[in-house]
């Protein structure tokens, strides 16, 4: 490659947010940037920046996310310093990301996904079923609690907001008794110590992305994209086309319980999708392959039939 690499007088700059898990991200990123071009770690710089998201979310630590704002929020300001050329790439969760990005910016880079699963932790229990009735189960997540209470109607679920860390002390100090985190997270953060059971996507689909790390960059930066290009995974995009193509047709706000999963085996891809009712009372589904090249045309149409089957109503609570 003849592109232009960087150097320590004149860095790549990685712009993260600043939790565990997005520095870890981060840095991984930058690892593969300096095995896959032999530079060295100071050819990198990582820039932390704290979002409105960030902040607002520590504020009103107990408020759930969906009233502190839409998923921008955690974005904006990073976009913004990529813009102004403060930054040059910005790594990100691609399940945190919107499906459009601002004028000007591409997120079109995806490092090879991680486990897709999410897990399942309790210090008594061992599994969902386990759970006694009425057991209290903590999570954020819109999607996690429709498919919980779905299965369980019983179940008690409580607002479990924050990182990682925050999530698992809450859990320690008796808040809940059991929460769900995506497997890709804990090991990301090296935290195979937790004790965690992987749930079947029978049992819980994913959200679309879960456990794919993806970068955004300027459209207009060759450079970088020659760069990037050599530790994008084009399975993962092959797969995220799909997904992602199903979230944008549902209009998926993130109000909106939503799951999906496509899988490639061969030339054929699989996707599963489905929508949820809030209160868990309603799943709508769907299972269907195509040829991997037809993955967004696909997860379009899943989404308009899915849409058709739900009818009027099933999203009225929106608002
Ligand atoms: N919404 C928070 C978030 N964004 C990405 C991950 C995990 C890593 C991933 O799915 O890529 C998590 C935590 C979780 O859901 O447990």
């Amino acid at each position: 490659m003849t592109a232009q690499l960087p150097t320590p007088a004149s860095p790549l700059k990685i712009g993260t947010r600043g939790s565990p898990l997005a520095l870890a991200q981060a840095y991984e990123t930058r690892n593969r940037l300096m095995a896959a071009h032999d530079l060295p770690d100071d050819a990198f710089e990582i820039v932390v920046i704290t979002t409105t998201g960030d902040n607002r979310a520590m504020i009103d630590a107990d408020r759930p996310l969906k009233e502190i704002g839409n998923k921008g929020l955690f974005t904006k300001e990073i976009e913004e310093a990529m813009v102004r050329r403060d930054i040059d790439i910005a790594v990100h969760s691609t399940k945190d990301m919107p499906t459009v990005q601002p004028a000007g910016l591409i997120l079109d880079t995806f490092l090879p996904r991680e486990d897709v699963r999410d897990a399942f932790i309790s210090p008594g229990a061992s599994s969902i079923a386990d759970l006694v009735t009425g057991a209290t189960v903590g999570t954020s997540s819109l999607r996690r609690r429709a498919q919980l209470l779905n299965r369980r109607p019983d179940l008690k679920v409580v607002e479990f907001r924050g990182n990682v860390q925050t999530r698992l002390k809450k859990l320690a100090d008796g808040v809940a008794e059991c929460t769900f985190l995506a497997l890709a997270g804990l090991n990301r953060l090296d935290m195979a110590d937790v004790p965690a059971t992987a749930i079947a996507p029978e049992d819980m689909l994913p959200a679309i992305a879960q456990g794919a790390i993806s970068i955004e960059r300027r459209v207009d930066d060759n450079r970088t994209a020659d760069l990037l290009a050599t530790i994008h995974d084009h399975e993962t995009e092959q797969r995220l086309n799909a997904e992602r193509a199903f979230l944008a047709a549902l209009d998926g706000s993130c109000e909106t319980p939503i799951a999906g999963l496509a899988e490639i085996d061969g030339t054929t891809l699989r996707l599963r999708g489905e929508v949820l009712r809030p209160d868990g009372s309603e799943v709508i589904r769907d299972d269907q392959t195509c040829a991997v090249e037809d993955g967004a045309k696909l997860g379009r149409e899943m989404a308009a039939k899915l849409l058709a089957q739900a009818g009027q109503g099933f999203f009225e609570w929106r608002s």
